[in-house]
């Protein structure tokens, strides 16, 4: 199993490039089962969940090509057959956003034969919405042996109001509304841009959309979508992860192929509490200069604190004077870095849905264990700055969703290489 050995203490300095967004190349990717033609996504990133989604679509009779060399970071899919519609348990258990499927599956082909996803480490995740919304459009659904079936001759618009707001849920129920029979209206969508994202694709694919990142989603369903050619946004995630980066080591970073738009909330938090950031067109420049200081935060949907930065947040908290107040508002198990952050050295004590942080502690080495992508991420921001060589061990977790980051945090002069087994060999 692979491990990072880490020695903290080099602050980073030069230029970090962003990749394309895993969260917006997985819905754009099963977007294309809507189509007969051929899809050609640019700008996808070379991470374990993208690899995982081709295995998807190729079990279910698609081709989807990789690029490798040359066409590196693009992938062309043709769903002309789909003779299998099954996401099996063997693939939906090591990414949960294989439910994604489940609506153009249905759409397409008027039947979809699902794997329950199961809970993970960061709390239960229901699928129930897009269940409830499949229904309101027409698929009668049934569930047995851990499968989630849904049938129909053909879907029809319908009024789906979200109990919830939920991210693949309104992809999953868009990606469905648009080969539906008529006009579907969804309210209290998530507008996150992996939403406009996916929007923007199928629109190239010939649907009607009107209202994408917004709360409220219109759609006149057409009988048949063509094939598209679409670049993927960059990772807002990872340039974030990638601000925190710089401003915790002391550096001076500019992370480039960015898009300051998408990261609104986040920058607003690192300024509060005193990092220094130059924001450009498509790069942003981190450096901290004098103390850090403390800030509460509590993350909510877009375009609010995004879940997927507070780990990593967390760990910039611990080296800001003073105490910060993080609220977990999305999902009800998502602090599973604490415990670990607390064995190089933290002060974190979590009382349900809030963490406490006191600042200001120095972080030491120590050998410490991913258990999710984003506290992975924060665990490599910590051992940046420990005192020491920190292991991490089951480094698989941020295989899943950061490209190479190794490589780019050396390229910058981080003391970080992996031990074990070399990603990417198939
Ligand atoms: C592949 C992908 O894009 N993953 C992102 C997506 O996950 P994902 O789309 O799974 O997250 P959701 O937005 O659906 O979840 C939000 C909340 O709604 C609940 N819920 C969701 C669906 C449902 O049918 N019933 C229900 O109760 C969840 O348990 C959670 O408490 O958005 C999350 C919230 O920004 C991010 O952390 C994930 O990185
Ligand atoms: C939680 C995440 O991903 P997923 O929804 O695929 O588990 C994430 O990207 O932080």
């Amino acid at each position: 199993m692979d491990k990072f050995v880490v020695r903290g203490g080099n602050p980073l300095l030069g230029t970090i490039k962003v990749s394309g967004a895993k969260n917006s190349a997985l819905p754009c990717m099963a977007a294309a089962i809507l189509t007969e033609e051929e899809v050609v996504l640019e700008n996808i990133p070379q991470v374990r969940d993208i690899e995982t989604e081709r295995k998807l679509l190729e079990s279910m009779g698609a081709t989807c090509e990789l690029g490798y060399g040359r066409a590196q970071h693009r992938t062309t899919i043709q769903c002309a057959v789909l003779s299998d519609p099954e996401a099996k348990y063997e693939i939906v258990k090591t990414m949960r956003a294989s439910s994604l499927v489940l609506g153009p599956l249905v759409a397409r082909t008027g039947m979809a034969r699902v794997a329950a996803p199961g809970g993970c480490a960061i709390g239960g995740r229901p699928i129930d919405l897009h269940l409830k919304g499949l229904e309101l459009m027409g698929a009668k659904i049934t569930q047995e042996h851990g499968y989630i079936e849904a049938r129909t001759d053909r879907l029809k618009g319908a009024h789906i109001l979200f109990d919830k707001i939920t991210v693949t849920g309104t992809e999953d129920l868009l990606m469905a509304a648009v080969l539906a029979d008529g006009e579907t209206l969804m309210e209290n969508c998530a507008q996150e841009p992996e939403v406009t994202d996916l929007a923007a694709m199928l629109t190239g694919m010939g649907a009607h959309i009107e209202g994408a990142g917004t709360s409220t989603i219109r759609v006149q369903g057409v009988s048949k979508l063509n094939g598209v050619k679409h670049r993927i946004n960059p990772d807002r995630i990872e340039a974030g992860t990638f601000l925190v980066a710089g401003a915790i080591s002391g550096g001076d970073l500019n992370v480039d192929c960015c898009n300051p738009k998408h990261l609104a909330a986040v920058i607003a938090k690192l300024e509060e509490c005193g990092v220094r950031l130059d924001v450009g067109k498509d790069s942003i420049r981190v450096r901290s200069e004098g103390k850090l200081k403390a800030a509460d935060m509590a993350t909510v949907e877009y375009p609010g604190f995004p879940t997927d930065m507070q780990a990593q947040f967390m760990a910039l908290a611990t080296q800001c004077e003073g105490t910060s107040v993080i609220t977990e508002n999305i999902f009800e198990n998502r602090f599973m870095h604490v415990s670990e952050l607390n064995r190089m050295g933290a002060n974190i004590k979590v009382d349900g849905r809030t963490a406490t942080v006191r600042g200001g502690t120095p972080l030491q080495s120590a050998a410490v264990m991913c258990s999710d992508l984003r506290a992975s991420a924060s665990l490599v921001l910590a051992a940046l700055i420990a005192d020491g060589e920190t292991i991490l061990d089951r480094v698989y977790h941020i295989d899943r969703g950061y490209e190479r980051i190794e490589e780019k945090l050396r390229g910058v002069g981080a003391q970080i290489r992996r031990m074990g087994e070399v990603f990417g060999k198939r």
